[in-house]
Formats: C-alpha cells, sequence, structure tokens
C-alpha cells in the first residue's frame, strides 16, 4: 500500500505543496499579518517541508520545534487555525492531491490543533 507520503507525490509533490501553502498564507487576509512579518520564509517552508514529509511517512527527519514550542506565545485563534487549513486545503486541491489524502492530511493536522490555538 503506498503510503501518505507517496500519495502526496513524494520530496517533490510536497515541495510544492507547502510552495503553494505558504503563498496562499501571504495572500490570505486572516493569518497574512503573522507570516508577512516572519524574517526568514525560507526556514519556514523547509521546516513545514521536513514536518510534512516526516508527518506522511517519509524519510526525512524533522529538525524545526515541537508544535507547541513553535507557536507558544502568538495566541493564534480558532479563526486563524481554520484560515489556515482552508489554505492547506486548497494547496492539496491545486496539486491535486486525491480525497483520500486530503482526509489524512487534514485529520493528522486537526489532531494538533490543540497545541496550536490560545497558547
Ligand atoms: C496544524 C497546523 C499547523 C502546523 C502543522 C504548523 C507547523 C509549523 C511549523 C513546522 C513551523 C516551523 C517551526 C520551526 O521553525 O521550528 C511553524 C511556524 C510558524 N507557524 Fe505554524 N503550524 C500550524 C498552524 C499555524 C497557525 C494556525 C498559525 C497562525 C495563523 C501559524 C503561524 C506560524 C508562524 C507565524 C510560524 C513562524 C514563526 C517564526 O519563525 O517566526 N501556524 N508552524
Amino acid at each position: 500500500m503506498l503510503t501518505l507520503y507517496d500519495r502526496l507525490g513524494g520530496s517533490d509533490g510536497i515541495r510544492h505543496i507547502v510552495d503553494d501553502i505558504v503563498a496562499n498564507h501571504l495572500a490570505n487576509p486572516v493569518v497574512n499579518p503573522r507570516f508577512a512579518h516572519v524574517a526568514d520564509l525560507n526556514h519556514l517552508r523547509e521546516m513545514a517541508f521536513q514536518f510534512f514529509c516526516m508527518g506522511s511517512g517519509g524519510p526525512q527527519h524533522y529538525s524545526g520545534k515541537d508544535m507547541l514550542s513553535a507557536h507558544r506565545g502568538m495566541n493564534i485563534s480558532e479563526q486563524e487555525y481554520l484560515a489556515v487549513m482552508d489554505d492547506v486545503l486548497a494547496a492539496l486541491d491545486k496539486n491535486k492531491v486525491d480525497d483520500t489524502a486530503k482526509h489524512d492530511v487534514i485529520a493528522i493536522l486537526y489532531s494538533l490543533k490543540g497545541d496550536i490555538i490560545r497558547q
């Protein structure tokens, strides 16, 4: 059976998906203020890439912070969380990821909600 990593298009597919997610965040008025001020967006892209790869069963190692440490002190709202999920879904659609893989990604991201919002 294919892993979620394979169904997302492996390393190349996930690079494209992450680039689109970050572009969507920058264009999304609900979360743009959070990302417009990030000093090193390439670092964020790399961390998000590693996180997606590792979380979907790829061979890459995630070298970034855990989700609680990464978002602590930001006081992220439910609305912002949903906006980020919308941006992820739009990126998955753009990259023609099938519905099952989309559901799997959303379930994984949703499981992290408690570590990300209102911290
Ligand atoms: C399930 C959803 C989310 C995941 C998987 C996620 C993942 C990540 C990862 C992997 C990093 C990099 C950590 C590091 O540099 O070590 C990060 C940073 C960041 N996240 Fe999230 N995130 C999520 C939701 C959100 C939301 C809802 C917001 C706010 C709208 C947000 C805002 C940020 C910002 C601003 C940074 C960069 C901090 C900096 O480098 O200055 N994230 N996130």
